[in-house]
């Protein structure tokens, strides 16, 4: 299949809309979303990919006064000590609230740059420009920002909106495939949880033709924003939803684990293959309480397996992923809440799960019980 050629405009509604734009070669879009009220522009960019933030700040520097900041790469970029020296630079180039922060890089960079630009003067615009699929379908969407302290993951942050999305798949084109491929995770994840046709296009797609340039790809990458933008829109601040449907915490299925596993290996495991193993830990936990049927167990393994994603994990007990799993932000007091699924696109909370079947379901995906 080839993809199409022109842009996808998916639009986010409320009270700060903006577009998602899925295309090729987007980064004239730019001036048109920053504006012409805005004289500085600050390039938050994740070290390693200078070669691809390059051509933006070539595009900006016609426009505007450009402060280009390299980040640490990756996950090593989402700390306080770098947050500070962000605001340490925009403080001495005189960034005032007319001004504006464009993110250029995976979903580390666009989490820490939306963190900046959420917090400087109590908020600045910002424009995300994803370069991993996973950022692209998930973390620069739907204003979700923050950084990790030691006592885990993302427990710092803010919500804070982008004035723009731009997903220009041809920065793909360089992303390894392990990388594509853990956001594969969060895809999969939005199949599950709202879009059961994204598992049916995973399940027929040769997994070796979901590359950067293909028309699955790209279709994967539409439907996962949608999914999300529906979600966003109606729950920005994860307040809760409305009719048993869980709002915006539906978009953490499989993160209760994922995140005590990111911790506990040192952000050694991919977000991306840590939400995949966490999906299939959901999975099993929804069995045990009784509500989701074998056949959909096993295809949450099936489908993740397909495409290359881990679904078992031995590196931790489930003691020190218990105790980790305390401080998710959808625990309240000391019972623990998960997003399961009854059947497919059927989500709901299932709060406070005996410990036996929390134990229970991870022996079923780890030798280490
Ligand atoms: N805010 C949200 O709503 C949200 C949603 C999902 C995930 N997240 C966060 O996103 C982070 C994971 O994002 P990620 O998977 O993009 O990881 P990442 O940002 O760590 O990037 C992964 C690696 O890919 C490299 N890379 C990025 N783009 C590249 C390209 N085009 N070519 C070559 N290399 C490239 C990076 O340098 C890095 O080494 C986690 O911190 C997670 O918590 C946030
Ligand atoms: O946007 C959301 O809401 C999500 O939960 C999307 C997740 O994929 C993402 O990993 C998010 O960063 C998790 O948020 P957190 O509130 O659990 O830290
Ligand atoms: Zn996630």
């Amino acid at each position: 299949m080839t993809a199409p050629t022109s842009d996808t405009v998916i639009r986010v509604g409320g009270a700060s809309p903006y577009d998602v734009v899925v295309g090729h070669g987007l980064s004239g879009r730019l001036p048109g979303i920053l504006g012409d009220t805005v004289e500085r522009v600050a390039v938050l960019y994740a070290g390693t990919l200078g070669a691809l933030a390059d051509p933006v700040v070539d595009a900006l520097v016609e426009h505007y006064d450009v402060l280009a900041l390299g980040l640490p790469d990756g996950e090593r970029a989402k700390t306080a000590p770098v947050a500070a020296d962000c605001w340490e630079a925009l403080g001495e180039a005189g960034f005032t609230r007319s001004d504006a922060v464009v993110t250029i890089g995976g979903g580390a960079t666009t989490d820490l740059g939306g963190f900046v630009a959420a917090s400087w003067l109590r908020g600045v615009r910002v424009v995300h420009v994803p370069t991993t699929l996973l950022a692209m379908v998930d973390a620069a969407v739907g204003g979700k920002t923050g950084i990790n302290t030691g006592a885990g993951k993302n427990l710092v942050g803010a919500f804070h909106e982008p004035a723009g999305v731009l997903c220009d798949l041809s920065l793909l084109e360089s992303l390894p495939r392990e990388e594509l491929v853990a956001g594969l995770g969060e895809v999969v994840k939005c199949g599950f949880v709202a879009d059961p046709a994204i598992l049916d296009l995973v399940e027929r797609t040769d997994p070796a033709a979901i590359t950067w340039d293909s028309a699955e790809l790209r279709e994967l990458v539409e439907r996962a924003v949608r999914v999300k933008v529906d979600v966003v829109v109606d729950d920005l601040r994860e307040t809760g939803g409305s009719g048993g449907h869980p709002g915006r915490e539906v978009l953490n299925y499989g993160h209760t684990l994922a995140h005590a596993i990111e911790r506990t290996s040192d952000y050694t495991v991919r977000h991306g293959e840590a939400v995949a193993i966490g999906c299939v830990y959901v999975a099993e936990l929804a069995a045990l309480a009784g509500s989701l049927p074998p056949g959909l167990v096993e295809r949450h393994r099936a489908v993740l397996s397909r495409v290359g994603l881990p679904t078992t994990y031995d590196a931790a007990s489930f003691e020190e992923l218990h105790a980790a799993m305390k401080v998710d932000k959808k625990a309240r007091g000391s019972q623990l809440r998960f997003v399961v699924i009854d059947d497919l696109a059927a989500p709901r909370i299932l709060a406070g799960p005996r410990e036996d079947d929390l134990r229970a379901a991870y022996a079923s995906l780890s030798p280490r019980g």
